[in-house]
Protein backbone atom coordinates (compact mmCIF):
# COMPACT_ATOMS: atom_id res chain seq x y z
CA UNK A 1 0.00 0.00 0.00
CA UNK A 2 1.11 3.40 -0.05
CA UNK A 3 1.09 6.19 2.56
CA UNK A 4 1.63 10.24 1.92
CA UNK A 5 2.30 12.59 4.67
CA UNK A 6 2.09 15.77 4.11
CA UNK A 7 4.28 18.89 6.10
CA UNK A 8 3.41 22.39 7.22
CA UNK A 9 5.29 24.74 7.96
CA UNK A 10 5.72 23.94 12.01
CA UNK A 11 5.04 20.38 11.29
CA UNK A 12 6.85 18.41 14.30
CA UNK A 13 6.07 14.54 13.83
CA UNK A 14 6.04 14.62 9.99
CA UNK A 15 9.46 12.39 10.09
CA UNK A 16 7.74 10.26 13.17
CA UNK A 17 5.19 9.30 10.87
CA UNK A 18 7.21 8.76 7.73
CA UNK A 19 9.67 6.55 9.75
CA UNK A 20 6.82 4.30 10.95
CA UNK A 21 5.07 4.24 8.00
CA UNK A 22 7.86 3.63 5.46
CA UNK A 23 10.76 1.66 8.50
CA UNK A 24 7.88 -0.06 10.74
CA UNK A 25 5.50 -1.08 8.52
CA UNK A 26 7.47 -1.73 5.39
CA UNK A 27 5.43 0.80 3.32
CA UNK A 28 5.76 2.82 0.73
CA UNK A 29 5.64 6.39 1.98
CA UNK A 30 5.61 9.63 -0.15
CA UNK A 31 6.33 13.49 1.57
CA UNK A 32 4.16 15.99 -0.06
CA UNK A 33 4.71 19.92 0.68
CA UNK A 34 1.61 21.75 2.00
CA UNK A 35 1.86 24.33 -0.70
CA UNK A 36 1.67 22.00 -3.86
CA UNK A 37 -1.85 20.46 -4.84
CA UNK A 38 -1.77 16.82 -6.34
CA UNK A 39 -3.86 13.91 -7.48
CA UNK A 40 -4.20 11.82 -4.33
CA UNK A 41 -5.77 9.07 -5.80
CA UNK A 42 -2.52 6.66 -6.07
CA UNK A 43 -2.57 7.04 -2.31
CA UNK A 44 -4.11 4.61 0.33
CA UNK A 45 -3.59 6.80 3.24
CA UNK A 46 -3.00 10.57 3.73
CA UNK A 47 -1.47 10.99 7.12
CA UNK A 48 -1.61 14.94 8.67
CA UNK A 49 0.83 15.20 11.45
CA UNK A 50 1.35 16.11 14.81
CA UNK A 51 3.26 19.91 15.36
CA UNK A 52 2.40 23.54 15.62
CA UNK A 53 1.87 24.63 11.80
CA UNK A 54 1.69 28.10 11.34
CA UNK A 55 2.75 28.45 14.95
CA UNK A 56 -0.35 27.70 16.03
CA UNK A 57 -1.46 31.52 15.71
CA UNK A 58 -5.07 32.25 15.24
CA UNK A 59 -6.27 28.81 16.43
CA UNK A 60 -4.74 25.97 16.12
CA UNK A 61 -4.72 24.24 12.71
CA UNK A 62 -7.23 27.41 11.43
CA UNK A 63 -4.30 28.61 8.92
CA UNK A 64 -3.24 24.85 7.59
CA UNK A 65 -6.36 24.46 6.92
CA UNK A 66 -6.48 26.97 3.05
CA UNK A 67 -3.23 25.07 2.30
CA UNK A 68 -3.34 24.17 -1.42
CA UNK A 69 -2.83 20.72 -0.12
CA UNK A 70 -5.71 20.43 2.03
CA UNK A 71 -7.97 21.42 -0.71
CA UNK A 72 -6.59 17.78 -2.56
CA UNK A 73 -7.01 16.28 0.74
CA UNK A 74 -10.80 17.22 1.18
CA UNK A 75 -11.44 15.98 -2.48
CA UNK A 76 -9.51 13.27 -1.57
CA UNK A 77 -11.58 12.50 1.37
CA UNK A 78 -14.89 13.11 -0.22
CA UNK A 79 -14.48 10.49 -2.57
CA UNK A 80 -13.13 8.19 0.12
CA UNK A 81 -9.88 8.24 0.91
CA UNK A 82 -8.40 7.27 4.33
CA UNK A 83 -7.24 10.40 5.92
CA UNK A 84 -5.72 10.05 9.82
CA UNK A 85 -4.51 13.39 11.44
CA UNK A 86 -2.76 13.27 14.65
CA UNK A 87 -2.86 15.92 17.10
CA UNK A 88 -2.24 18.77 14.88
CA UNK A 89 -3.56 17.08 12.16
CA UNK A 90 -6.85 16.22 14.14
CA UNK A 91 -7.04 19.87 14.45
CA UNK A 92 -6.80 20.95 10.87
CA UNK A 93 -9.43 18.04 10.21
CA UNK A 94 -11.33 19.78 12.41
CA UNK A 95 -10.73 23.58 10.87
CA UNK A 96 -10.97 21.98 7.19
CA UNK A 97 -14.49 20.73 7.93
CA UNK A 98 -13.61 16.79 7.07
CA UNK A 99 -14.40 16.48 11.15
CA UNK A 100 -17.27 17.73 13.34
CA UNK A 101 -16.52 19.91 16.61
CA UNK A 102 -13.88 22.30 17.25
CA UNK A 103 -10.71 22.45 19.53
CA UNK A 104 -10.28 24.62 22.98
CA UNK A 105 -7.02 25.34 25.11
CA UNK A 106 -6.92 22.79 27.95
CA UNK A 107 -8.46 23.15 30.70
CA UNK A 108 -5.37 23.59 33.16
CA UNK A 109 -4.43 25.82 30.55
CA UNK A 110 -1.19 24.06 30.83
CA UNK A 111 0.45 21.86 27.98
CA UNK A 112 -0.02 18.61 28.65
CA UNK A 113 2.57 16.01 28.06
CA UNK A 114 2.35 12.50 29.15
CA UNK A 115 1.60 8.55 28.81
CA UNK A 116 -2.20 8.31 28.89
CA UNK A 117 -4.31 5.27 29.12
CA UNK A 118 -7.20 4.93 26.00
CA UNK A 119 -10.04 2.84 25.83
CA UNK A 120 -11.24 1.64 22.33
CA UNK A 121 -14.92 2.32 21.52
CA UNK A 122 -15.16 1.36 17.77
CA UNK A 123 -12.66 -1.07 16.96
CA UNK A 124 -14.45 -1.52 13.60
CA UNK A 125 -12.68 1.61 11.75
CA UNK A 126 -10.34 1.21 8.98
CA UNK A 127 -7.49 2.61 11.55
CA UNK A 128 -9.14 0.34 14.66
CA UNK A 129 -9.50 -3.18 13.03
CA UNK A 130 -6.72 -4.61 15.30
CA UNK A 131 -7.93 -3.75 18.74
CA UNK A 132 -10.81 -5.38 20.31
CA UNK A 133 -13.74 -2.95 21.85
CA UNK A 134 -13.14 -1.88 25.17
CA UNK A 135 -9.28 -2.34 25.07
CA UNK A 136 -7.10 -0.15 26.55
CA UNK A 137 -4.25 1.38 24.60
CA UNK A 138 -1.16 3.41 26.62
CA UNK A 139 -0.24 6.34 23.84
CA UNK A 140 1.40 9.48 24.88
CA UNK A 141 -0.09 13.00 24.75
CA UNK A 142 1.32 15.92 24.10
CA UNK A 143 -0.77 19.70 23.49
CA UNK A 144 -1.90 22.56 24.26
CA UNK A 145 -5.27 22.50 22.54
CA UNK A 146 -6.83 19.16 23.08
CA UNK A 147 -10.03 20.17 24.52
CA UNK A 148 -12.11 18.69 22.15
CA UNK A 149 -15.87 20.49 22.07
CA UNK A 150 -19.31 19.85 20.42
CA UNK A 151 -22.52 21.07 21.28
CA UNK A 152 -25.32 18.53 22.59
CA UNK A 153 -27.11 17.73 19.26
CA UNK A 154 -23.39 17.03 17.56
CA UNK A 155 -22.55 14.84 20.65
CA UNK A 156 -25.35 12.52 20.18
CA UNK A 157 -24.94 12.37 16.75
CA UNK A 158 -21.22 10.99 17.59
CA UNK A 159 -22.74 8.66 19.53
CA UNK A 160 -25.82 7.57 17.50
CA UNK A 161 -23.35 6.91 14.34
CA UNK A 162 -20.81 5.15 16.27
CA UNK A 163 -18.42 7.73 15.44
CA UNK A 164 -16.18 8.11 18.69
CA UNK A 165 -13.48 5.75 18.09
CA UNK A 166 -11.50 6.19 21.42
CA UNK A 167 -11.59 7.79 25.06
CA UNK A 168 -9.61 8.80 27.76
CA UNK A 169 -9.61 6.19 30.00
CA UNK A 170 -8.41 6.80 33.56
CA UNK A 171 -7.77 10.25 33.07
CA UNK A 172 -8.67 13.16 30.89
CA UNK A 173 -5.70 15.58 30.51
CA UNK A 174 -7.66 18.32 28.92
CA UNK A 175 -11.01 18.77 29.44
CA UNK A 176 -12.21 17.35 26.44
CA UNK A 177 -16.44 16.55 26.01
CA UNK A 178 -17.27 12.86 26.77
CA UNK A 179 -13.85 12.24 27.63
CA UNK A 180 -13.36 12.12 23.42
CA UNK A 181 -9.80 11.37 22.30
CA UNK A 182 -10.45 10.66 18.84
CA UNK A 183 -13.87 10.66 16.32
CA UNK A 184 -14.14 9.74 12.91
CA UNK A 185 -16.70 11.35 10.13
CA UNK A 186 -19.77 9.30 9.15
CA UNK A 187 -18.38 7.43 6.53
CA UNK A 188 -15.64 6.17 9.12
CA UNK A 189 -13.01 7.26 6.28
CA UNK A 190 -11.33 10.05 8.62
CA UNK A 191 -10.37 10.01 11.85
CA UNK A 192 -8.59 11.91 14.44
CA UNK A 193 -6.85 11.82 17.39
CA UNK A 194 -5.01 13.91 20.15
CA UNK A 195 -2.51 11.40 21.01
CA UNK A 196 0.55 10.01 19.32
CA UNK A 197 0.24 6.60 18.10
CA UNK A 198 3.24 7.40 15.74
CA UNK A 199 5.29 7.68 19.31
CA UNK A 200 5.10 4.21 20.58
CA UNK A 201 4.98 1.98 16.91
CA UNK A 202 8.29 0.12 18.25
CA UNK A 203 9.99 -1.66 21.18
CA UNK A 204 13.25 -0.02 20.58
CA UNK A 205 11.71 3.56 21.99
CA UNK A 206 12.17 1.70 25.14
CA UNK A 207 8.62 3.62 26.40
CA UNK A 208 7.28 0.34 27.02
CA UNK A 209 4.28 0.20 24.87
CA UNK A 210 3.73 -0.63 21.40
CA UNK A 211 -0.20 0.24 21.15
CA UNK A 212 0.43 2.46 18.54
CA UNK A 213 1.49 0.34 16.33
CA UNK A 214 -2.07 -0.99 16.24
CA UNK A 215 -3.60 2.19 14.80
CA UNK A 216 -1.29 2.18 11.70
CA UNK A 217 -1.23 -2.03 11.61
CA UNK A 218 -4.97 -1.33 11.87
CA UNK A 219 -4.60 0.57 8.11
CA UNK A 220 -2.80 -1.45 6.36
CA UNK A 221 -5.15 -4.48 6.97
CA UNK A 222 -7.44 -2.81 6.27
CA UNK A 223 -6.75 -1.57 2.64
CA UNK A 224 -5.04 -4.91 2.04
CA UNK A 225 -8.66 -6.34 2.57
CA UNK A 226 -10.31 -3.90 0.57
CA UNK A 227 -8.23 -4.49 -2.29
CA UNK A 228 -9.18 -8.79 -2.01
CA UNK A 229 -12.71 -7.75 -2.18
CA UNK A 230 -11.61 -5.80 -5.15
CA UNK A 231 -10.47 -8.40 -6.60
CA UNK A 232 -6.94 -6.51 -6.78
N1 LIG B 1 1.99 17.57 19.22
C1 LIG B 1 1.25 18.39 18.55
O1 LIG B 1 0.74 18.09 17.48
C2 LIG B 1 1.03 19.75 19.14
C3 LIG B 1 -0.41 20.06 19.12
C4 LIG B 1 -0.83 21.48 19.11
N2 LIG B 1 -0.32 22.30 18.16
C5 LIG B 1 -1.09 21.96 20.49
O2 LIG B 1 -0.19 22.26 21.25
O3 LIG B 1 -2.24 21.97 20.81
Amino acid sequence: MKFAVVTFPGSNCDQDCYHVAHEVLGESTDMLWHDDTADLSEYDCIILPGGFSYGDYLRTGAIARFSPMMESVIEYAENGGLVIGICNGFQILLEAGLLPGAMKINNSLKFACKYIDLEVINAETPFTNQCSEGEVLNVPVAHGEGNYHIDEAGLQKLIDNDQIVIKYSNENPNGSVADIAGICNQKKNVFGLMPHPERCSESILGNGSEDGYKIFSSIVEYVIKRGEKNGR
